[in-house]
């Protein structure tokens, strides 16, 4: 029996991995949940699944909840609030499915209580990964990657040594406007940006896919998990989304890992392992797909993915500003603000107007991020 938290739990991610616990409810206990403002789906999931602590984005809702809820269940609220139930005593695992750096002190917080961290919030691996990647290892806590990519990776390495790695690729599917050029991202809608070819997702991510900022999150992500080099990663359209990301050892062998575009299966592998399950998933059948497909990344058509590398090489405060920049992008995106190219536009401004800093703490990246987000917020 695993006692599990999830930070996020009525988002696309929080939700999924409820669906994963429900079909194996003799081996998980929720302790922990938590929402933003998604109220009614939050006490119907305390109302199901029993946790002993949930929190809410603010006080309001968190007194609504108390009117709500079933008695003994404590309640919280905000900030705070997250970070106390990230560090309940109860929990074992706390998977991370909240969305934005919002969730870097509660991941820190379930990190310093000893938790392992079933990690799918990637903007705090981006933002702090140096941080988060030292305590993790200090306190002797696993952070096991949700992301499918990432997923993937770790379950191709399998205890290998990180030495004997040449290379690992991501996939990626090239999101929303794959099949568009340039030229025809102009005027494009929100709702079309919302289309994701393979994934239900998150607006957020969704909006990131189409970008390939997403990408660029998971090269940054990759890099502080699996403590690889830029040069060592790579990213590949994979229109298909069905070869999740590989890796290529120094003997020059390859090892990818398969599967339909599930997230039921990675959020499940990172509550189990090093175990495997049955999940009520669909299983792959290749030869009814025939074909898979492949081509070279190209930088002048997915210019947010040369940055987010180039940030990432710069290291230091600069992949914190172009993470702060583009969730108010995306977020100005969402709400008719700005058009979908003004994106890319708001991230190079910001970018252009930042000198890189050291941030070596969470107030210096604290700072840097509100300075970022007041940017990113005019232009
Ligand atoms: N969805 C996917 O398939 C994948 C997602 N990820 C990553 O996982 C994370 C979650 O993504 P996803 O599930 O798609 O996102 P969603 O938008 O579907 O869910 C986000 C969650 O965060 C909560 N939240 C939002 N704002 C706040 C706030 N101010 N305070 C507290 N909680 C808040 C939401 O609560 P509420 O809805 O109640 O407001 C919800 O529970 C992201 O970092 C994403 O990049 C990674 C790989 C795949
Ligand atoms: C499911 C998942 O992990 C997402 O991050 C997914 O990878 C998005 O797909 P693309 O970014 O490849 O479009
Ligand atoms: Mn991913």
């Amino acid at each position: 029996m695993k006692n599990i938290t999830i930070l996020g739990s009525t988002g696309s991610i929080g939700t999924q991995t409820l669906d994963v616990i429900a079909n194996d409810p003799e081996r998980y206990r929720v302790v922990g949940l938590s929402a933003g403002s998604n109220l009614a789906l939050l006490i119907e999931q305390a109302k199901q699944f029993r946790p002993s602590v949930v929190c809410l984005a603010n006080k309001e809702l968190a007194e609504q909840a108390k009117a709500e809820l079933p008695s003994g269940i404590q309640v919280l609220y905000g900030e705070e609030g997250l970070v106390e139930l990230a560090a309940n005593a109860d929990a074992d695992v706390v998977v991370t499915a909240i969305v934005g750096s919002r969730g870097l002190p509660a991941t820190l917080a379930a990190i310093e209580a000893g938790k392992t961290i079933a990690l799918a919030n990637k903007e705090t691996l981006v933002t702090a990964g140096h941080i988060v990647m030292e305590r993790a290892r200090q306190k002797g806590v696993s952070v096991i990657p949700v992301d499918s990519e990432h997923s993937a990776i770790f379950q191709c390495l399998n205890g290998e040594d990180v030495k004997s790695l040449q290379q690992l690729t991501l996939t990626a599917s090239g999101g929303s406007f794959r099949d568009r050029t340039r030229d025809q991202l102009a005027g494009v809608t929100v709702a079309e940006a919302l289309n994701h070819p393979n994934w239900s997702m998150g607006a957020k991510i969704t909006i990131d896919s189409a970008t390939m900022v997403n990408k660029g999150l998971e090269v940054i992500e990759a890099r502080w998990l699996f403590d690889v080099t830029y040069d060592q990663i790579k990213v590949l359209i994979h229109p298909e989304s069905i070869i999740h990301s590989f890796v290529e050892f120094n003997d020059n062998s390859v090892i990818a890992q398969l599967g339909l575009p599930d997230m039921r299966v990675p959020i499940q592998y990172a509550l189990t392992y090093p175990e495997r399950r049955s999940t009520p998933t669909g299983r792959l059948d290749l030869a009814a797909i025939g074909k898979l497909h492949f081509r070279e990344m190209d930088f002048a058509r997915y210019p947010c993915l040369k940055l987010a590398f180039e940030c990432g090489r710069a290291g230091q405060s600069a992949p914190t500003v172009f993470n702060a920049a583009n969730e108010v992008a995306v977020a100005r995106f969402l709400n008719g603000e700005i058009d979908f190219l003004g994106i890319e536009r708001v991230l190079e401004r910001v970018l252009e107007r930042h000198s890189v800093t050291a941030v070596n703490d969470l107030q210096a990246i604290a700072e840097v991020d509100a300075w970022a987000r007041k940017e990113a917020a005019v232009i």
